[in-house]
């Protein structure tokens, strides 16, 4: 269901050495910008670029240039990334009678530095670099170190009552300087999650029109049809890894937002980044924009997308495919395309179409699924008994429930031995129609039917619960409060240790919240909720709850790929990530009742993901990136992106 036989690429012909990140630490860096005034395929005046920045001394052109020239620039993009990125601008395949531009390199300084996100540093810029860049007189005197810039950036942030101003300013702080955003976040990820991702993103995209400032990422609509590779040109960055994507249709659980769905595929890239160390200029956010059916939306003035309603059926797909076919002839076989929030009625159809062509990587099935096993993995250390003795009830049989389902099923199929039709039938689900039975099976989508079970049928979650006698209740519904204190109850009254997980974002979609699960099963229950809840205190004890979450997998995941430079995902790598991060949790954390481990340690979390994943590839014959390494975990951590600041010649 999820991707591509592994066998089918055993004997694969792509071979070359995997993007790494370099991590120069010690080393002194100059701010480099490699700019040039091109034109692409001598199409004069079809793409200028011209950044010229005065002041540039000859010492630092002579440093830049004899580090960075475009050449040796170039030896790197072909010794690590292939597809058409060596010829970005057309220059190798232009014939004679073409125009074509010359490279030009700088150095960036003065106000333009200040002004560059990727090597600004505010105040931090020491006096020597003040002196050698340019930039005396254009900061106060004062020097500061990115430790109290850290500091003061969290005094401030605490200071909003307002989540989305902690969003927004969150966002202009990335705009103004990254590296002090990515340390910002990974050094206070447990409290700042929650301001980049889940609950507040969702808010941010439904008002994404009112707060928008700057583009974050591509936005390819309708209209670029026919012109995809071009717009994919545009984007300042070159050597691509990740790209997450959406279509908007099915943001969080709050329904179709149209093109304002951007600020999932930035959310989601900036935890690529702080909790799986993916180099941020790496990593491309795009919003496809095929029109929205909501009608608000539409008639908001401040609606930022297409005023048209959504195309559907080839004109769809046409787009897709375009986008599709201009990503890997732009950045080549091993970028990760991660798809996210679009409706399943796409999502199941894209996975299936391009998991034999692409990378291509569903974060709310396969993601979402690998995240929930490693918490049912955790959690049997508490409730006992093997995955096969279990009996599985969702409400919500989409995207994120069915993919959970299929990995279940599969994990139990590879633990006994048993097929997977019999291990699928210790899952049931329920949907908007009630539990999923065999006298349904004719009106069911494609990704319900193995789920269509012999039983009577039963129209609601309540009797469901009654009926099946689940030992875990999953919520994958998006819609909130729909575990009632009858249902929790009812869990509770078979169940020692009910084992309840409300997955729905944001918290306003939630199907209950921690507080709900543990009055109702009496402090009983083991929950784990989509997005964050405080800690509860009920009976004189503390509950802190955890978050079952897919941003626990997909950055680990991403690295995996990356490092082993994967071509496809397989479904054996779900199952090793869920493994590895299972394996994260400790006694402390389960005797707290927490079946994931804390946010704080996801950077290590990460890296192990990242080398079981990497490893299954290695086995699977899908890397590329040879010879393997000989200690994965230690080379996914040198990977990873370091966001401390750099020192400039
Ligand atoms: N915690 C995490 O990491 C993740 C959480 N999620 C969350 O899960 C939710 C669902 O996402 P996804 O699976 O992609 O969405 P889908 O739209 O694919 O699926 C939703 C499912 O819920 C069913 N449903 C909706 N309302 C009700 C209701 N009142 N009673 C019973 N069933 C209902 C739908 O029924 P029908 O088919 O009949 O329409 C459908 O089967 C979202 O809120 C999302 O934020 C998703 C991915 C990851
Ligand atoms: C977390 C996530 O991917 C979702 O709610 O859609």
């Amino acid at each position: 269901m999820f991707a591509v036989n592994g066998s089918t690429f055993l004997n694969n012909s792509l071979s070359g050495v995997p993007r790494v990140f370099p991590r120069s630490t010690q080393r002194v860096a100059a701010p480099l910008v490699v700019v040039a005034a091109v034109s692409s395929n001598g199409r004069p005046g079809d793409r200028n670029v011209s950044v010229l920045v005065e002041n540039t001394s000859k010492e630092m052109v002579e440093s830049a240039t004899s580090s960075s020239s475009p050449s040796a620039i170039d030896k790197e993009a072909k010794s690590t990334v292939g597809g058409g990125v060596e010829d970005v601008y057309g220059e190798d395949s232009a014939t004679e009678d073409m125009h074509i531009t010359p490279w030009t390199v700088t150095v960036a300084s003065g106000y333009q530095l200040l002004r560059d996100p990727h090597y600004n540093k505010g105040l931090a810029f020491t006096e020597k670099e003040r002196d050698a860049h340019f930039l005396r007189g254009l900061l106060p005197p004062g020097v500061v170190s990115q430790e109290i810039q850290v500091k003061k950036m969290m005094h401030n942030m605490r200071q909003y009552q307002v989540p989305l101003q902690r969003y927004m300013a969150m966002m202009d702080l990335q705009e103004r300087n990254e590296r002090l955003f990515y340390k910002l976040l990974i050094d206070n990820v447990e409290e700042l999650l929650p301001v980049v991702y889940t609950p507040t993103v969702g808010e941010a995209c439904q008002k994404y029109g009112s707060i928008f400032r700057q583009p974050q990422g591509l936005f390819i609509s309708l209209k670029e049809k026919g012109r995809i590779l071009e717009v994919l040109k545009n984007w300042p960055e070159k050597k691509i890894q990740v790209i997450v994507v959406t279509d908007g249709e099915r943001i969080l659980g709050l329904g179709d937002l149209g093109c304002q769905g951007m600020g999932i595929p930035v959310g989601k890239l900036s935890l690529y980044s702080a909790l799986g160390g993916i180099r941020p200029s790496a990593c491309l956010p795009v919003t496809i924009d095929v029109g929205t059916n909501n009608e608000k939306l539409l008639e908001d003035e401040f609606y930022i997308g297409l005023r048209r309603r959504r195309a559907t059926g080839q004109e769809y797909s046409e787009l897709l495919h375009e986008f599709m076919s201009a990503v890997k002839q732009n950045y080549g076989e091993k970028v990760l395309i991660q798809f996210e929030d679009f409706a399943n009625h796409n999502a199941f159809d894209l996975l299936a179409k391009y998991g034999t062509s692409h990378l291509v990587f569903n974060d709310d099935i396969e993601g979402t699924a690998s995240v929930v096993l490693a918490g049912l993995i955790a959690a049997l250390k508490l409730v006992g008994g093997a995955l096969a003795d279990h009996r599985f009830l969702f409400l919500g049989a989409g995207e994120a429930g069915t993919g959970i389902a299929e990995l279940i099923a599969l994990e139990i199929s590879k633990q006994t031995g048993a097929p997977l039709e019999e291990t699928r039938k210790k899952i049931w689900l329920v949907d908007s129609k009630g539990l999923i039975v065999r006298s349904r099976i004719e009106s069911l989508q494609h990704f319900k039917r193995p789920w269509a079970h012999e039983h009577e049928p039963i129209n609601n979650l309540a009797d469901a619960v009654k009926s099946i006698k689940p030992t875990v209740l999953i919520g994958s519904s998006g819609a909130g409060r729909t575990f009632t204190k009858e249902i929790v109850e009812s869990m509770s009254s078979f169940n020692e240790k009910p084992i309840i997980l409300a997955l729905s974002n944001p918290t306003s979609q939630s199907e209950c919240t921690a507080e709900e699960a543990y009055k109702w099963s009496e402090g009983r229950c083991i929950f784990a909720s989509g997005s964050p809840f405080a800690p509860v205190e009920y009976n004189g004890k503390v509950y802190p709850s955890g978050q079952a979450n897919n941003a626990y997998i997909f950055p680990g995941f991403g690295l995996g790929l990356i490092i082993s430079g994967a071509i496809r995902v397989h479904d054996e790598m779900l199952l090793v990530a869920s493994e590895a991060l299972a394996e994260q949790v400790s006694h402390e954390n389960l005797e707290k009742g927490l079946i994931y481990p804390p946010f704080s340690n996801i950077r290590k979390i990460s890296a192990q993901i990242a080398a079981r994943v990497a490893e299954k590839a290695f086995q699977l014959g899908l890397a590329t990136r040879l010879p393997q390494p000989e200690n994965l975990v230690r080379y996914a951590e040198s990977c990873m992106y370091s966001p401390n600041y750099r020192t400039y010649r």
